[in-house]
């Protein structure tokens, strides 16, 4: 276990942050949500289908005494949380469609973590990112002074450590709203208590090509620098020359970087998403997230291709947040 996820456990020692879990009749899901229950970190919160829950658990061997579990078909609360629902969509859903929307577990979760019956919430390991994440963005909604929200994987391998996105939300981005990321990832890392130093990858260093995709990674550093001129910040670099000291010499030897970057942003959804999965699978590295940033509570992601070890890592990623929430 690295140091790193050593850190985050210790301090959630006693904690006993209630994190919701969507997707309690799958076998990852569950496993990782009774082995948090026998920890203080977590007090796990599971959904789904009380009998299909108890059938899962006799078949994997699981004690489940420990769950609080909820059966949206049976939740007595319901009702209230639909009409806590048709208040936040303001006119969009009526009472009816309101109670109908909240069988669907990933907006009944999100929905028990709006109403502070929870702290956070993790799910993606059955559902798709676009239904997963899509009621924190209709409820949750993102914080004053952030205009979309994007997914940041923590990448660990030993005590290697490193920020990669947008991996997950965006599928395009313009100089703002890369510039955005980079500042709401840079503030992620300081959150983990890391000290950001964010590159802005293209497939160019310095103009070595000059297309209005490295243009507007160009300006988007700009930006990014404007926002936060106290954090390590440069861009348009290629990985390697963020990332490899000898390269950065020889392609950008002004970058304050200098080869060591530590956080990196990726000028496209295709670019993230593919990027961070080769690093896992090709890299050896283990990713955490997608994490949501710049949302008003935590909520996040899982790859469908996750372990259950993944599972209960991202719950001790959510529920820092959920710790650190307020200084961020
Ligand atoms: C994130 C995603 C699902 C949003 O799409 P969508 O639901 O069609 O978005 P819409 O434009 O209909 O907006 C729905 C709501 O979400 C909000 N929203 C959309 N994108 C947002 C973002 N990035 N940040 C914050 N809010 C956002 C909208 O403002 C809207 O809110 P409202 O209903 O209160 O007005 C979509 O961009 C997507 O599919 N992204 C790719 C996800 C993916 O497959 N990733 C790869 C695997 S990780
Ligand atoms: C983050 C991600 O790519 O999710 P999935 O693998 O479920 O599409």
């Amino acid at each position: 276990m690295s140091q790193f996820l050593e850190n985050l456990k210790s301090n959630l020692e006693d904690r006993n942050i209630e994190i919701v879990f969507p997707e309690g009749t799958d076998p990852r899901i569950l496993t990782a949500a009774v082995e948090l229950a026998e920890t203080t970190y977590v007090r796990p919160i599971v959904l789904g289908d009380e009998s299909g829950i108890k059938a899962l658990a006799e078949k994997e061997g699981l004690d489940i005494s420990k769950l609080e579990m909820i059966d949206p078909a049976t939740y007595e609360d319901k009702q209230v949380l639909a009409d806590e629902f048709v208040k936040r969509r303001k006119g969009k859903v009526t009472s009816d469609q309101a109670l109908e929307i909240l069988n669907d577990v990933n907006y009944l979760g999100t929905m028990l973590v709006y109403t502070g019956r929870a702290q956070g919430l993790v799910s993606g390991a059955v559902h798709s990112t676009p239904d997963t994440v899509r009621p924190a963005l209709q409820i949750i909604k993102t914080k004053p002074g952030v205009t979309r929200t994007s997914g940041v994987f923590f990448m660990l391998r030993g005590d290697e450590l490193y920020v990669m996105g947008d991996c997950a939300i965006n599928p395009e981005l313009n100089a703002e709203e890369m510039a955005e990321v980079a500042v709401e990832a840079a503030k992620t890392a300081k959150s983990f208590k890391m000290d950001p130093r964010v590159a802005l990858l293209s497939f160019s260093t310095r103009g070595s090509a000059k297309t209005e995709e490295t243009e507007k990674v160009k300006l988007a550093t700009q930006y990014a620098k404007e926002k936060l001129p106290e954090v390590p910040i440069d861009g348009e670099l290629q990985f390697d020359a963020a990332f490899v000291p000898g390269v950065a010499e020889k392609k950008a030897p002004d970058s304050e970087l200098k080869g060591r970057a530590n956080v990196f942003i990726f000028p496209s959804l295709e670019a993230g998403n593919i990027g961070y999965k080769i690093a896992q699978r090709l890299g050896g590295f283990e990713a955490y997230g997608p994490i949501l940033q710049g949302l008003n509570q935590p909520v996040n992601d899982l790859s469908r291709g996750c372990s259950k070890d993944e599972v209960f890592n991202l719950a001790l990623f959510t529920a820092t947040q959920a710790l650190t929430q307020d200084d961020a």
